[in-house]
Order: C-alpha cells, then structure tokens, then sequence
C-alpha cells in the first residue's frame, strides 16, 4: 500500500493537538473547588472572563489571596468541602484540591451532568486544559504544551510578550473603533466581503504605532476612502509616495509635518534637559527596518532606526 502523500494546496491535518478557543463564559456559572495557589489562579481568570464564580473549601484552606477575594466580594463562597448539590446549574467546574480520590468523584458527576470540567491534578479527567497566557488589554494570547511542559508554557510565553511591538494594546483598541464605526456606515450583510477587504488593507497598510495613534477625526477621514474601497497611506509612508496620492497625500504630509517639527522643537528641548530618544519611547530593542514612535504625551514623532 502506498503512503497517503500531502496535499500541495490544503493544510495537513496534525492529530493530537487541542481545539483553542476563546469562551464567551460572561454571566455563566463556575464553580471552583479549592481554595489554594492553583484555585487562586483559576478564580483569576474565570473573573477576566466576566463569569459569576463560586468558591467552594474549607475556610482553613484558603490562601490570602482566595480569601481577599471572598471579603472584597468578587467571588461567591461557601465554607466546607464539596457535596454533589454544588453543581446545581453550574456551567463550568474547575477543581483544584489536593484529594485525588474527591477529584475524580467530581469528574465523575459532571460527566452524568455534562458539565464541563477541568481537573487540576488529573490531565485525562479534563474536558479542557488551561494554558500560560498573556493580556494586554483586549489582547489575550495563550499558550499550550498540551500537558507536555507547563513551566516551558510559562517561558514561551514570556518570550512572545517580550517580542509584541510597543502599543499592540492601543493599535487593537483604536481598531476595535474603527470596525464599529465602519459596521455603523456600512451596515448591509451583503457588504461584508467589502468592509473585510478593506479591514485588511487599512491593518496592512498602518504601523501599529500609527493605529495606536488614531483619533476621531482621522478615523473619519480613513472611512471616506471606504465607499471607493481605497486606504490612505499612512503618515510614514506619504513622504514616499505623495505623487501618486493626490488630496489626501496633502492632508497626510501636513500631518506629518506637524509631527516632524514637534519632534524637532521637543528634540532640542530634551538635548537642552538632557534626556536620550529611549527615555522618551520606552523602547530599547533593534528594529529590523526603519520605524517611527509617537509619543502620545509630548506629540513628539520620533524615529528610531
Ligand atoms: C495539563 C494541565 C491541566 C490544567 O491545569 O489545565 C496541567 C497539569 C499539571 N500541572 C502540574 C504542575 C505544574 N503546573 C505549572 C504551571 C501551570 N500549569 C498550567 C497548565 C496545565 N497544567 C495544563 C497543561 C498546560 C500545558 O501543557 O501547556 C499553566 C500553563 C496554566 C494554569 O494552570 O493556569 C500554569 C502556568 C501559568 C503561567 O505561567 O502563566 C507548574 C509551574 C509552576 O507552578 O511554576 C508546575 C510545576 C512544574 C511541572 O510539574 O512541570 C501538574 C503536577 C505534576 C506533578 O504532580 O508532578 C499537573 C498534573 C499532571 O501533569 O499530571
Ligand atoms: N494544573 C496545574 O497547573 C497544577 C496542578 N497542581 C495540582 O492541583 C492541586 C491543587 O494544588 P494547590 O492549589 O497547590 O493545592 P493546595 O493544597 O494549596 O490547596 C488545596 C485546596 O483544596 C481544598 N480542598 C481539599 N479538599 C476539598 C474538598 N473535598 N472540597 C473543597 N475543597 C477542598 C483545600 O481546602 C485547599 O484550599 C494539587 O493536586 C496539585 O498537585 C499543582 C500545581 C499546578
């Protein structure tokens, strides 16, 4: 028999990974069984995800930070160990005890009630695994060794953080704006593939610094080019490309000039106060091609390359 031989045009399929998503769990039910180190990271992340949380263990098991969360109110808490009415209405259950034995009891009634489940101390007794994750305000990334590395899951993911350009925060926010008001302008379901084509240029086209920078006004202006399908170039690249631009290219470049000549004015101040370019950026890394910060406080547009 012949080996089956990979497709040249589709993906192939890697068995043996996890399906990863982003549970919309706001408002549901989650009940957490612990009330330990690894109980206190659970409870932190249901919580960011909007959900109504419950705390069920003994109070001489709680570490500080559980019980600060029990006296501040943000979780729901019951003093004494688990019983099997606990999963009334419950959406999610995470247990985190140190009772092997009481652990798989719990997976066992929430697998008769279909309640999904994850098992701190058990990987194959968990509908779902938690994995090592990093926000940055909208922005969530996680990290999975599927139950290979936990700790090289903490380590990886450090790396991807430190690796993220300066601002990606801001940049998702700021266009997080801009979809809402394009979906206000162009509301119409047939326009989809218009609006996502359009999305995709303005994202290709605008440095992540220059997103970040978006205001009302130039959001506005950007969406005027929506109904021709065009984007504007972005202030950094105008300076290279106003002959082709025609209006808009005016607009961009006295932007721009404004930016260069604060950051000239606010350059000779800072050589006066004596402060360096990465005081005023926050950035110290190596850039592989030439690129621009602005400074939101200062308005200073500085390059740093
Ligand atoms: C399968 C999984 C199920 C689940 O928990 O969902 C699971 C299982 C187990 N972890 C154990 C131990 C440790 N876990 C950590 C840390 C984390 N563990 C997390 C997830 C996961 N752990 C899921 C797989 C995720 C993946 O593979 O990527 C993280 C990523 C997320 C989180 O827990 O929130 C979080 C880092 C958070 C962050 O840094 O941001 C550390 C390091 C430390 O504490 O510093 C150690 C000690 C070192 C070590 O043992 O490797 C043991 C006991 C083993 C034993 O008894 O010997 C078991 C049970 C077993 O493996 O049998
Ligand atoms: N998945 C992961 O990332 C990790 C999992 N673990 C495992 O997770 C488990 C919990 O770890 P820690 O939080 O460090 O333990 P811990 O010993 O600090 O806390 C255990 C908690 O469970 C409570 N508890 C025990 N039996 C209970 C019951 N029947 N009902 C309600 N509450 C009960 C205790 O009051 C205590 O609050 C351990 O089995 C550990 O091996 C440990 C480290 C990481």
């Amino acid at each position: 028999m012949t080996e089956p031989q990979p497709h040249e045009e589709f993906p192939p399929i890697r068995k043996g990974g996890s399906l990863i998503l982003a549970w919309q769990i706001r408002n549901k039910k989650v009940l957490i069984v612990g009330g330990g180190n690894v109980a206190a990271g659970r409870i932190v992340n249901v919580l960011e995800a909007d959900a109504k949380v419950t705390v069920i263990s003994p109070r001489s098991g709680l570490i500080p930070e559980v019980a600060y969360r029990v006296e501040e109110g943000q979780v729901e808490y019951v003093d004494r160990t688990f019983i099997e009415d606990d999963l009334e209405g419950v959406d999610m259950c995470l247990t985190a005890i140190d009772d092997p034995e009481a652990s798989r009891e719990i997976y066992k009634l929430c697998k008769a009630r279909r309640i999904p489940v994850n098992v701190a101390d058990v990987p194959p007794e968990c509908d779902f695994y938690f994995g090592s994750q990093h926000r940055d305000g909208a922005l969530q990334i996680m990290v999975s060794t599927n139950g290979n590395g936990p700790k090289l899951a903490n380590l990886i993911r450090r790396r991807i953080a430190e690796a993220l350009p300066a601002r990606t925060a801001e940049a998702i926010d700021k266009v997080g704006q801009l979809r809402r008001k394009l979906r206000r302008r162009a509301p119409n379901i047939e326009e989809g593939p218009k609006r996502m084509r359009w999305m995709i240029k303005v994202c290709d086209e605008w440095s992540f610094d220059e997103l970040a920078e978006l205001d009302e006004e130039t959001m506005e202006k950007i969406l005027d080019g929506y109904a021709s399908e065009t984007v504007p170039s972005s202030p950094s690249r105008t300076f290279f490309k106003c002959g082709a631009l025609g209006r808009d290219a005016v607009w961009y470049t006295a932007v721009t000039a404004s930016f260069v000549a604060g950051a000239l004015s606010s350059f000779m101040w800072a050589r006066r106060r004596g402060y360096s370019t990465n005081e005023w950026t926050g950035f110290d890394g190596v850039l592989t091609r030439p690129h621009c910060y602005l400074n939101g406080e200062t308005n200073v547009y500085v390059c740093s390359d």
